[in-house]
């Protein structure tokens, strides 16, 4: 495919996502239809949907019209691209620019628009994130940084680095956070090499990796990962001290690719589908939320979530919470978290469990948001007494 066929072929895709699909399904639908694109091919047509669906309503305004067609060409036109080479019209190429589309706009986008952001979320940003709501939401619009955790069972920083530099990946040690690695190059080797597949290497974002640093384990001691999903942040548990870690999920279905995972990082991983009635020193719940500190990786979530759905998932957060309490054993510690941002996901949560239950206090906390260091994560820590 040309350069101008992959750009035709992005705005196909953004336009089945303005009809409502999901971003990845419409892709999945462009994927089976064209057979004749190579892995190059769509590698580039995911990067521009991505980028276009990030940067939907800022790249509309500059495109002139909220349509797959004008957010690629705002997309093209703020980055610079010489937009009379790609919308020229011949082979399977854009039709060429009308006169209408050749003018830029003239007018500044609203704040809202600017930061790509729907109008109640930016409000609720500027509220609740103040002087941090425009680099939050700009971070937002940008392709997210690819992070790896390196597993101390199966190799030190430098050795990882090494073996994935081997098979052709860059990585470097992140600046602050102990035991990860930012991928400079090479990221879509990654899923087939050998760091990766063997066990020296996971994929988790580089907040996660820092708010699983933070829970105080010792050997000996048990954990409960209360909301496991896949398994990321209890790997990560198990992987630093000798703690017996279980997983558990309201879904057993998420939690199927565990056991190969622990298997692969060289750690036990016990599942539980019903904690009943056992107790544990540490609890952790990594609640569902807006994924609002990772919409870059999601830029779906940000379109679709609403008010109302932000209030569900507070009460959803705090009865977790409340539940999770009851498998605390005596002296232990629960722990809170979400890759969220917003104040009514978060402090707010807080708050609202220290109200129910005044013998436990605050111990920790931590507010991470989304920059070139890792995604938006927020964590908790309580203790009773
Ligand atoms: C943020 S995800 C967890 C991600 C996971 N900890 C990781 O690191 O990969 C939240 C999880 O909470 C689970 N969940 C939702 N409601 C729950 C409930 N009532 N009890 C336990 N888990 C629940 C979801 O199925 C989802 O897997």
């Amino acid at each position: 495919m040309t350069p101008a066929a992959r750009v035709a072929a992005a705005i196909g895709v953004i336009d089945d996502c303005l009809a409502g699909m999901p971003v990845e399904k419409a892709l999945l639908r462009w994927s089976r239809g064209s057979r004749y694109a190579g892995s190059k091919d769509r590698a580039a047509v995911r990067d521009h949907v991505f980028d276009g669906w990030r940067r939907r309503r800022s790249a509309a305004h500059a495109g002139g019209a909220q349509t797959g067609r004008g957010i690629m060409i705002g997309l093209l036109r703020e980055d610079g691209a010489d937009l009379d080479l790609v919308f020229t019209g011949q082979g399977h190429a854009p039709a060429a620019l009308s006169s209408a589309e050749e003018a830029a706009p003239t007018d500044p986008p609203p704040a809202a628009v600017a930061h790509d952001l729907p109008d109640w979320l930016w409000q609720r940003f500027e509220a609740d994130l103040g002087p941090r709501a425009g680099p939050a939401a700009l971070a937002l619009r940008r392709r997210a940084p690819v992070y790896l955790r390196v597993n101390p069972r199966r190799a030190d920083a430098a050795t990882a680095i090494e073996a994935l530099a081997q098979e052709g990946i860059a990585a470097a040690a992140h600046e602050t956070v102990e035991g990860a690695l930012r991928v400079i190059s090479g990221e879509r080797a990654l899923s087939r090499s050998r760091a990766f597949t063997d066990g020296p290497v996971e994929l988790q974002d580089a907040s996660s990796q820092a708010a699983m640093l933070r829970l105080p384990l010792r050997d000996g001691q048990s954990v409960l990962d209360y909301c496991a999903g896949g398994g990321g942040k209890a790997l990560a548990l198990a992987g630093r001290a000798e703690v017996a870690v279980t997983a558990h999920d309201i879904s057993a279905a998420r939690m199927r690719d565990i056991p190969a995972r622990a298997a692969r990082a060289g750690v036990r991983i016990e599942l539980a589908e019903d904690p009943g009635a056992a107790r544990y020193d540490h609890v952790l719940v990594d609640a569902p939320c807006s994924g609002s500190g990772t919409w870059r990786r999601d830029p779906d979530g940000k379109w679709r979530l609403t008010p109302e759905a932000l209030r569900d998932l507070a009460q959803l957060q705090a009865r977790l919470l409340d539940e999770a309490l009851a498998h605390v054993a005596p002296g232990g510690s629960l722990s809170y978290a979400t890759c969220s941002v917003l104040h009514e996901e978060n402090d707010a949560i807080v708050t609202g469990f220290l109200e129910r239950h005044p013998h436990w206090r605050l111990c920790d906390r931590m507010q991470r948001w989304p920059d070139e260091a890792g995604d938006g994560f927020f964590l908790a820590r309580f203790e009773q007494g």
